[in-house]
């Protein structure tokens, strides 16, 4: 979603008003957790790259987290920090890679172990304990904690001027501390929650040993940034954003509204891909509760006449993404020449996920899908971005929205992506198939709603696969297509399970209601894949 010039968070309010922790990551699939636990305890965190360079850091942190890594310090071409971190001068702690990172520049004690090990295990803390920094880091700590362990590297000596602090049946140096200076190593993850007291010896870290003022919060970010975003803006210029009705979208748009008033502009895009009444329905909300004025723009033609005969699903989202670049074109036109203003900058809802996902060491990860890119804006329109919610959580999100009064349905409407159901109607897109994938959703979806299942479920909606099968109705024989539903629970949608919990009753209807209801339907059925090893969505 994010360009590559835009990887660190450019001219923001944020670390000019929020004590900031480094978060350096050397690929671990927990790097983003450290993040995550920090933001919990009202500290604000950002991840960047291990080999982010030191003297072009935009900020100055008040503290450094190495994370985990699947590498091993002493292989050729392992990931190294920039060493002028150590010269920052602020705390550092090392979390498993990170212990060996640190362990490695300093005397390059780290090799194989004999044993793997991976799993829980349990720190005992080193008695008659004088390190000052050892002793913050454990403040509140019991003398024996569990912890959980993935790494088949370990140290096989103390780097020069550490300790040993505290230690674990198979790994002598599993907590190290420097002897004066503020930088500690762990061997064991403190972000996952089978460390049960993990999230204190972050805090510890953050609150005792970098002495971080703990104010990370929607309310005080949300009135910062709004003023930072009028200022930038100034007091005559126009912004056009691209709203979907989506919460990311809606809660940025609210941000720009509450900032500049009237001279937001907010564009939805009818692409003829949306679901039954969507179009009227985010019109409606909108405005009623936001008092937002949206335009809906009907390109639904242009969208379908571009998608007919076209079957692949890699080039059905390059042909919506590109669709939706030349409507916002148009539309940007045609706010300078109505207002006789200036518009130099689009809203966009990215999120931290994004960021990071572009961010992160591993590098860019093999293309699984084209995700419909209102980023791709950028270099076409010459407008620059305006992404309010760039660093934040989708949970954050949410919160930042409920706290701007926005309403509830709103805030926990399930996403829903821009290509719609366009990839939901798997193979070629036409008007009829749309419309037979259009009404099974919507009866699928009404009836989540009514048996009270929509905020168990991450995301549902029902795709039209384009298959026939036989099937018979009033003693004569069908050849129809086939629905499948499917529903998912899921934290980061990186990861997902398909949802166990409809009874047979719920199933049962929805299937007669789609069958019964939608003409050149005979059959109906659930997805149970989780994803890996499906996505989401199935195109
Ligand atoms: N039909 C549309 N019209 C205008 N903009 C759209 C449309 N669909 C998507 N977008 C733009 O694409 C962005 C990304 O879509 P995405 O679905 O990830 O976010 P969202 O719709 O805001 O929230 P959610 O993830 O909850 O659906 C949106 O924030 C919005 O800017
Ligand atoms: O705005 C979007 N534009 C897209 O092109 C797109 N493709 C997938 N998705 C949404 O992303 C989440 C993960 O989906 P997948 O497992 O199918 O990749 C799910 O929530 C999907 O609905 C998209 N959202
Ligand atoms: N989780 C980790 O950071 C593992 C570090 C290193 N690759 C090891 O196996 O020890
Ligand atoms: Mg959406």
């Amino acid at each position: 979603m994010s360009s590559s010039e835009t990887l660190t968070s450019g001219p923001s309010a944020v670390h000019a008003s929020f004590d900031t922790i480094l978060v350096l990551d050397f690929g671990s699939q927990y790097s983003h957790l450290i993040t995550r636990r920090l933001r919990e305890i009202n500290v604000y965190a950002e991840m960047l790259p291990c080999t982010q360079k030191i003297a072009e850091l935009p900020f100055k942190p008040k503290g450094v987290i190495f994370s985990g890594g699947p590498y091993s310090v002493y292989d050729e071409g392992a990931p190294h920090v920039d060493p002028a971190v150590f010269e920052l001068n602020v705390p550092i702690l090392g979390v498993c890679y990170g212990l060996q990172e640190i362990a490695w520049l300093n005397g390059r004690c780290v090799g194989a172990g004999e044993k793997r090990e991976y799993g829980p295990a349990s720190v005992t803390v080193e008695k008659g304990l004088t390190n000052k920094n050892a002793l913050a880091f454990f403040k509140g700590m019991p003398e024996v904690f569990d912890v959980w362990m993935s790494h088949g590297d370990k140290l096989h000596g103390l780097p020069n001027g550490y300790e040993i602090v505290g230690r674990t049946d198979n790994s002598p140096f599993a907590v190290i501390a420097h002897k004066t200076e503020p930088i500690l190593g762990i061997q064991f993850h403190p972000e996952v929650t089978h460390t049960p007291l993990g999230k204190q010896l972050i805090k510890n870290f953050a609150l005792e040993i970098c002495h971080v003022n703990a104010s990370w919060s929607m309310e005080n970010f949300v009135d910062k940034e709004i003023d930072r975003i009028r200022k930038m803006i100034g007091p005559n210029e126009h912004v056009i954003g691209a709203v979907s009705g989506g919460v990311d979208s809606t809660v940025a748009a609210k941000v720009l509204k509450e900032a500049i008033g009237d001279r937001f502009h907010a564009i939805m895009v009818d692409n003829g891909l949306l679901r039954l009444n969507e179009a009227e329905e985010v019109r409606q909300t909108l405005g009623e509760y936001l008092g937002i004025k949206l335009t809906v723009v009907d390109a639904s033609e242009e969208f379908i006449g571009k998608l007919a005969g076209v079957t692949d699903p890699e080039k059905k989202r390059k042909i919506i993404g590109n669709t939706f670049i030349h409507v916002f074109e148009r539309e940007a036109e045609r706010i300078v020449s109505e207002t006789s203003g200036k518009v130099e900058y689009l809203l966009q809802g990215t999120l931290y996920p994004d960021v990071i996902e572009s961010i992160s060491f591993k590098g860019p990860s093999q293309t699984i899908k084209t995700h419909h890119n209102v980023g791709g804006l950028l270099a076409d329109m010459k407008l620059k971005l305006i992404e309010p919610l760039r660093e934040l959580f989708k949970d954050e999100v949410r919160q930042l929205g409920e706290l701007l009064g926005i309403e509830h349905s709103l805030v926990w409407r399930h996403p829903f992506p821009g290509p719609g159901l366009g990839i939901r109607v798997l193979g070629e897109v036409n008007k009829a198939q749309l419309e037979i994938a259009r009404k099974a959703d919507h009866i699928f979806i009404s009836e989540i709603r009514a048996h009270g299942y929509y905020e168990q479920i991450s995301q549902a909606f029902a795709a039209l696969l384009p298959v026939k099968a036989v099937g018979v109705m009033g003693d004569k024989r069908t050849y129809e297509q086939v629905i499948a539903l499917r529903a998912i629970t899921t934290h980061d949608f990186m990861t997902a399970d398909w949802f166990d919990g409809f009874s047979v009753a719920f199933l049962k209807k929805v299937s007669s209601r789609i069958c019964n209801e939608v003409n050149g339907v005979n059959r109906v059925f659930y997805d149970i894949s989780s994803k890996p090893p499906a996505t989401v969505e199935m195109e």
